[in-house]
């Protein structure tokens, strides 16, 4: 068993807990103390199937290591020593069962089958007993992870996970395409994306790359990287103006959406991180072209920014010219900085790059800004659109010639060794697998 093995069963947590007691389930680790050496004649294959009955009703997930034990031993104890195929290094969470079975080598059918209902049976003992009435304790807020209001022509999207930090969960980006659409038809004059809790939004949430289907990594690379694009699209094509109340931290995809959006309001908390180059990735959300496009090539000048959230604003100073490097093309440092290697802005340096529109201090920022959104609401609506698609136009084309790009080179990213460790990383941090 590996330590490859233990990570990747606490990325597929909750498929793992869900899937406990039956053929297709979790894998096992080799920590726990098994008779292995014992021989089984004890347990008879009823005992069995009343302790895949009992694992069933465990309200309290017993975590990765014992999920694994029990898959394996399970599959031992009716099928034998694994003789399949050993699954692709991509295909993490078959693996991990793979690993796990055959770790077991040629340990007995009868012995397995004991060991099981052992640990069952001592597990079962120091649990609760299971409470019907109680409800998951998951974490998650009432409400949804995506809470779409619409009041006085504002239709308010909420990233609403605060205790994952608003991290986008696959559901999340299908509801986010969904409430643009109905804000595009409805009498919103303006739409709002904005975070509950500390978080504005910690990007995609990893775990949707755990979940590889049976087609395979390449499959599901590929149909993440058209959904991906048309996720993009839809901020791309929103005919109204998009508004993001920056309540705190932004991370990833969170981020590079910002470029296409009409206001970004921020409070002085915020901070602004695209770590794609520590995740293996590559930009999205067009960034790749509005963030070079916004912050300005190089050879203008590099900034130096002063703090003034307590007056509702920011100044940028040029203090450091680089004209003259002569490299023929023009560079792109700050964005660069951001997208390449991961670098986080605060939210003055945000503003003074034009990737934020204003700051305010934390204390009054709801107050402020939304006091300004109603303010904005009252403007004849038709001159709003009008105007905004008058300067949209014009680059729309190219902005859906950079997504397809961007799509196409994140699909390819996806399937790296880079891109896979950095999320094993993450997932299996403080001992979580
Ligand atoms: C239409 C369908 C389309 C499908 C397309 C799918 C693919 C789309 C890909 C689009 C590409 C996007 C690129 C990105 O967004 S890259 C950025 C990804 N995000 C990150 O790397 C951030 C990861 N998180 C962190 O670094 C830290 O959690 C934090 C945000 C700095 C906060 O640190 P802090 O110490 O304060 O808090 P914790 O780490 O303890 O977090 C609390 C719990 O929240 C969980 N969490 C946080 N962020 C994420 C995340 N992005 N994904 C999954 N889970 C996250 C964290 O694990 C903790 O959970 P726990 O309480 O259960 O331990």
């Amino acid at each position: 068993m590996t330590t490859m093995a233990q990570v990747i069963c606490g990325l597929a947590r909750r498929w793992c807990f869900g899937a406990l007691g039956s053929p297709l389930q979790v894998p096992c680790l080799q920590a726990l103390p098994l008779h292995l050496g014992r021989t089984a004649t004890r347990a008879s294959q009823r005992d069995l199937e009343n302790a895949v009955h009992q694992v069933k009703l465990w309200k309290k997930d017993p975590g990765n290591e014992v999920k694994l034990k029990l898959y394996a031993l399970y599959k031992q104890a009716t099928e034998g020593p694994c003789n399949l195929p050993k699954p692709g290094m991509m295909d993490l969470v078959n693996k991990a069962k793979w690993d796990a079975w055959s770790a077991l080598g040629s340990l007995p059918k009868e012995t397995a089958r004991e060991n099981y209902v052992d640990l069952v049976s001592s597990l079962s003992a120091a649990s609760e007993p299971p409470s019907p009435a109680k409800p998951a304790a998951d974490g998650e807020q009432a409400g949804g992870d995506l809470v779409v209001t619409s009041e006085n022509h504002i239709t308010t999207i909420t990233f609403n996970r605060p205790a994952k930090k608003n991290a986008i969960t696959t559901q999340m980006y299908q509801d986010i395409m969904l409430a643009l659409q109905a804000a595009s038809k409805d009498d919103s004059v303006l739409t709002v994306l904005t975070g509950n809790g500390e978080y504005y939004c910690s990007g995609n949430d990893l775990t949707n790359f755990t979940d590889i289907p049976p087609e395979g990594p390449e499959e599901k690379a590929r149909t993440n990287a058209i959904l991906l694009r048309e996720f993009v699209d839809c901020f791309i094509d929103f005919p109204k103006p998009l508004v993001a109340v920056v309540n705190g931290p932004a991370v990833g995809i969170s981020v590079t959406l910002l470029g296409l959006f009409d206001l970004v309001y921020a409070s002085d908390r915020a901070t602004f991180h695209t770590p794609f180059g520590p995740l293996g990735l590559s930009p999205e959300g067009c960034s790749s072209y509005t963030f070079p496009k916004m912050m300005g090539p190089s050879k203008l000048s590099r900034t130096k920014v002063g703090s003034r959230a307590g007056e509702g604003g920011c100044q940028s100073q040029a203090t450091v010219s680089l004209q003259g490097r002569g490299l023929g093309q023009l560079v792109f440092l700050k964005a660069a900085e951001m997208l390449i290697f991961g670098r986080k802005l605060t939210a003055q340096e945000a503003c003074a790059q034009g990737l934020v529109t204003e700051v305010f201090p934390d204390s009054t920022f709801q107050k402020e800004v939304w006091t300004r959104l109603r303010a904005y609401t009252k403007l004849p609506p038709n001159a709003v659109r009008t105007s905004r698609e008058v300067m949209r136009s014009k680059g729309r084309e190219r902005l859906h010639a950079v997504n397809a790009e961007e799509c196409g080179a994140l699909q390819q990213r996806w399937l790296s060794e880079e891109c896979t460790s950095a999320v094993v990383r993450f997932l299996s941090r403080r001992g979580k697998l």
